[in-house]
């Protein structure tokens, strides 16, 4: 029988009368299944946090050794949260095993910031009248953060939240995907065998109409942080009143690859890349913009990298394409493909797709309102599209209603840069793939990307306030 996992709320393991189904992700049997949050569970999820954020002031060193041990734990059992990734979200073994080692670098550099939170002096002695005064400001929790995360970094993108409000000093309630919830519910075993009292983590399972619906209204939730797409971030900006919202949402990232580019290294870093959680990635390359001079070179080198890609069974180690989330978003991809033939496009490599596994597809001839070119495809897609004008190719770059992170392959640093000021993105990666992250780096969109920034040094500023004291001395 398939393993039942209940729900995290205030430190006790909660089964409710319902129960959700996860689904292996490539042989589509059911993997597990997790009991559901009622109206009920919710409730009692926000109310704890709320009376162990009052209850429970952790030192800031305390907060770091919970949270180093956390880091530790995870690497102590990488193989086992590997495979759990593998099977409820599909992602290939060797991606899922680098998102665990990701997810214990989260924890260990958001540990190190817990030391490291502190106000500045503020001289307003210097204000007519003030003379007497000396004043500072103190950082303080938000207090209650209510996190919602996606399903393509399951362990990863909780863990950008999680481990940042905790080493701020707050309470967090977390709602998990409910594709891939398994993971978060095992950050939750790991939280209690490292020690972190009961109420300041909690895991509530269940649909966005229903639990994130509720999360979102409940006045006793001071901070969202919400990962996702764009059309779910606006209806939680909508409904979400004065509340502080932070928001990482959809993208449909460009790489140009320059006249003067290595070509061989951009072409082989790009199709290593692309594809990767057969393109369900927020930065996964879309619309390679190749200068016209080294168009032909660029396709020769990058179709055959595309070829050697090994495509299938997620649980085996040398896959580099596993499935997609669902068969339905595989062939929303592939009617995407279709709609861009019909209107002119042709396919360089791939196009084909067999249950929830799509080929990594190459397309050329494309234009630029097409689906696959100007929306999220979040899938293993992309478009090649030439172009002899660089401040042309920019102004289409930026067409994009989307600005998370991008990507230029040269090697005159005069157009590096003028395209690293030109291009509106949150993140520019020069000579790399738009998907190049690090865990401590600052992260996060403009435009329709969203807004605020993740990395645990940024996520702690925004779950903190800033608060300031003054001192009215006699002398
Ligand atoms: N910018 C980033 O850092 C980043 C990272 C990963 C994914 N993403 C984006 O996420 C999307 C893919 O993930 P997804 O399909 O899980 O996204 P999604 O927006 O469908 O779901 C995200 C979360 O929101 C919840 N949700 C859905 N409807 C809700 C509602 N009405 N109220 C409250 N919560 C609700 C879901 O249950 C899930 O937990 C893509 O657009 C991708 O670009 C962005
Ligand atoms: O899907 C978007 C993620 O933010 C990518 S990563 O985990 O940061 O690499």
């Amino acid at each position: 029988m398939a393993k039942q996992y209940p729900l995290y709320i205030n430190g006790n393991w909660i089964e409710t009368t319902e129960k959700l189904e996860v689904i292996d992700k490539y042989t589509q049997d059911t993997y597990a299944s997790v009991y559901k949050a009622g109206e009920k569970e919710v409730d009692q999820a926000i109310t704890s946090a709320r009376v162990a954020y009052k209850k429970e002031q952790l030192s800031p060193y305390r907060r770091f050794e919970i949270l180093k041990r956390v880091s530790e734990l995870l690497m102590e059992r990488k193989e086992e949260l590997a495979l759990v990734i593998t099977k409820e979200a599909g992602k290939p073994l060797k991606q899922a095993s680098s998102e665990i080692e990701r997810s214990a670098q989260t924890f260990e550099v958001a540990a190190e910031e817990a030391k490291r939170i502190h106000g500045e002096g503020v001289p307003v002695e210097a204000a007519p009248g003030s003379e007497n005064r000396m004043a500072f400001t103190i950082k303080v929790p938000v207090g209650v953060v209510g996190a919602i995360s996606p399903f393509n970094f399951p362990l990863n993108l909780v863990s950008h939240k999680v481990a940042p409000a905790i080493a701020a000093g707050n309470a967090v309630i977390l709602k998990p995907a409910s594709t891939t919830p398994i993971s978060a519910l095992k950050l939750a075993e790991i939280f209690e065998q490292a020690g972190l009292p009961s109420g300041l983590f909690n895991v509530v399972v269940g649909s966005g109409s229903t639990v994130g619906n509720q999360m979102m209204k409940d006045e006793r939730i001071d901070l969202y942080t919400f990962t996702g797409s764009a059309e779910v971030g606006l209806k939680l900006k909508q409904n979400t009143g004065l509340k502080k919202l932070i928001l990482e949402l959809g993208n449909n990232s460009p790489v140009i690859v320059d006249k003067d580019a290595d070509v061989e290294l951009a072409a082989k870093t790009l199709a290593q890349k692309s594809f990767a959680f057969a393109g369900q990635v927020c930065i996964s390359v879309q619309r390679i913009y190749v200068h016209e001079s080294v168009l032909g070179e660029f396709q020769q080198c990058f179709v055959d990298e595309v070829r050697g890609l090994k495509v299938g069974d997620p649980n085996d180690p040398d896959t580099d394409v596993g499935p997609m989330i669902a068969e339905q978003e595989a062939k929303r991809a592939e009617n995407w493909i279709n709609e861009a033939i019909n209107q002119g496009a042709t396919v360089l490599q791939g196009g084909q797709r067999k249950g929830t596994v799509m080929q990594p597809t190459v397309m050329f001839d494309v234009k630029k309102d097409m689906r696959v070119v100007c929306e999220e495809v979040f899938a293993p897609v992309v478009s090649i599209l030439p172009f002899d004008d660089l401040d042309t190719c920019i102004d289409e770059v930026n067409e994009s209603p989307y600005g998370l992170q991008g990507g230029i392959f040269t090697q005159d640093l005069d157009r590096a840069f003028y395209a690293a000021r030109k291009i509106e993105v949150g993140g520019l990666m020069i000579n790399d793939a738009s998907q190049y992250r690090v865990d401590l780096m600052p992260y996060g969109g403009v435009k329709d990307s969203g807004n605020g920034k993740e990395g645990p040094k940024y996520s702690i500023k925004e779950m903190t306030e800033e608060r300031l004291i003054v001192l009215n001395l006699n002398k």
